[in-house]
């Protein structure tokens, strides 16, 4: 029998590579000088062990009190990102000798500086734990939300890639993100400002966009998104703020969208459910969808924006 895929193989091979000589972006073959996904991925998991030290073993070096092996721990993290930060600071380039070791050596700064801050990002973790617990009846304990919530899991790892992102280092925070993203669904941009005490409840489908500024004791709850306008031509508003501002103890419920950046959130006003929100809210205002109603108008759906209540508060019937 004549053995049709073997013979094929060759000739597949030999378009595939033809096609690579393209020269697009999806036709890098240097994977020497890209960032390597999988470690990125084994440095969050000794990160959130750094973060809560008794909550989870770490088998390789099987010593399982921190306080044993916690020297070895950092010392792991900190040579294996210093590289993964060396790669993303030259990333597209083909530097110079002298280049290359100027990059080295920033490279070693910011990991410093990044592993100098671990108490820092672990007193706003703290915040979080308690606003959680405090605001979930359904925790029974601070431990359970630290083993099991998606959310805290969420904001663990965008508070450290929020620090490398400060420190200015490339791509690597947006992939420590986007792979909480994939486990958890939230999808919290490296980019954004969250204060203390940030109480996510459930969290799958919230997207929190790269220049969103969040207060302290701000509580949100799942399928929410703190967005952008859509635009054409979306590389002009690169590096502007296209995110809402969200100020101290507001909370959101679940559904809601609140788009742009000039958007306020005012101190305390509670957001409710499915409300679409583009314009600011004064401080202390409870906003929500006055009714479920859809209106259409010759069979194209409308969304009509009423200015319902003298309190300011911004009524969308959808
Ligand atoms: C969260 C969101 O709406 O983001 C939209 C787009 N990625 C931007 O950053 O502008």
């Amino acid at each position: 029998m004549k053995d049709y895929i073997s013979t094929e193989i060759h000739d597949i091979t030999k378009d595939i590579l033809a096609d690579y000589d393209k020269k697009r972006h999806i036709d890098k073959l240097d994977v020497f000088n890209q960032p390597d996904t999988k470690v990125i991925y084994e440095l969050i998991q000794e990160l959130v062990r750094v973060a809560y030290p008794g909550f989870t073993k770490d088998k390789s070096y099987r010593i399982y009190d921190i306080r044993n092996n916690l020297s070895m721990v950092i010392e792991d993290i900190a040579f294996r990102l210093n590289k993964q930060i060396a790669i993303a600071l030259r990333y597209g380039e083909h530097p110079d000798e002298e280049k290359l070791e100027a990059t080295r050596l920033e490279a070693q700064k910011i990991t410093l500086a990044f592993l100098r801050r671990i108490p820092e990002i672990r007193e706003y973790l703290a915040t979080d734990v308690e606003a959680v617990f405090d605001g979930d009846p359904a925790a029974e304990s601070a431990d359970e939300i630290i083993f099991a919530y998606p959310g805290l899991y969420a904001i663990t790892i965008f508070r450290y890639a929020h620090v490398l992102y400060e420190l200015g280092v490339p791509v690597i925070p947006r992939i420590m993100t986007e792979l909480a993203h994939s486990k958890t669904g939230i999808d919290i941009n490296p980019g954004a400002t969250i204060g203390k005490y940030f109480m996510i409840d459930h969290g799958t489908g919230i997207v929190i966009g790269e220049t969103t500024e969040i207060g302290e004791h701000v509580k949100v709850y799942q399928g929410v998104t703190l967005g952008a306008l859509s635009t054409s031509g979306g590389r002009k508003l690169f590096n502007k703020k296209r995110h809402p501002t969200i100020e101290d103890n507001v909370t959101i419920y679940s559904g809601a969208s609140i788009l742009g950046g000039d958007t306020v959130i005012g101190k305390g006003a509670v957001i409710g459910g499915n409300v679409f929100l583009t314009k600011s809210i004064a401080p202390g205002t409870k906003v929500s969808v006055k009714n479920q109603e859809l209106r259409y108008n010759q069979g194209k759906r409308e969304v009509q924006e009423i200015e319902a209540y003298p309190d300011s508060a911004w009524f969308y019937v959808i």
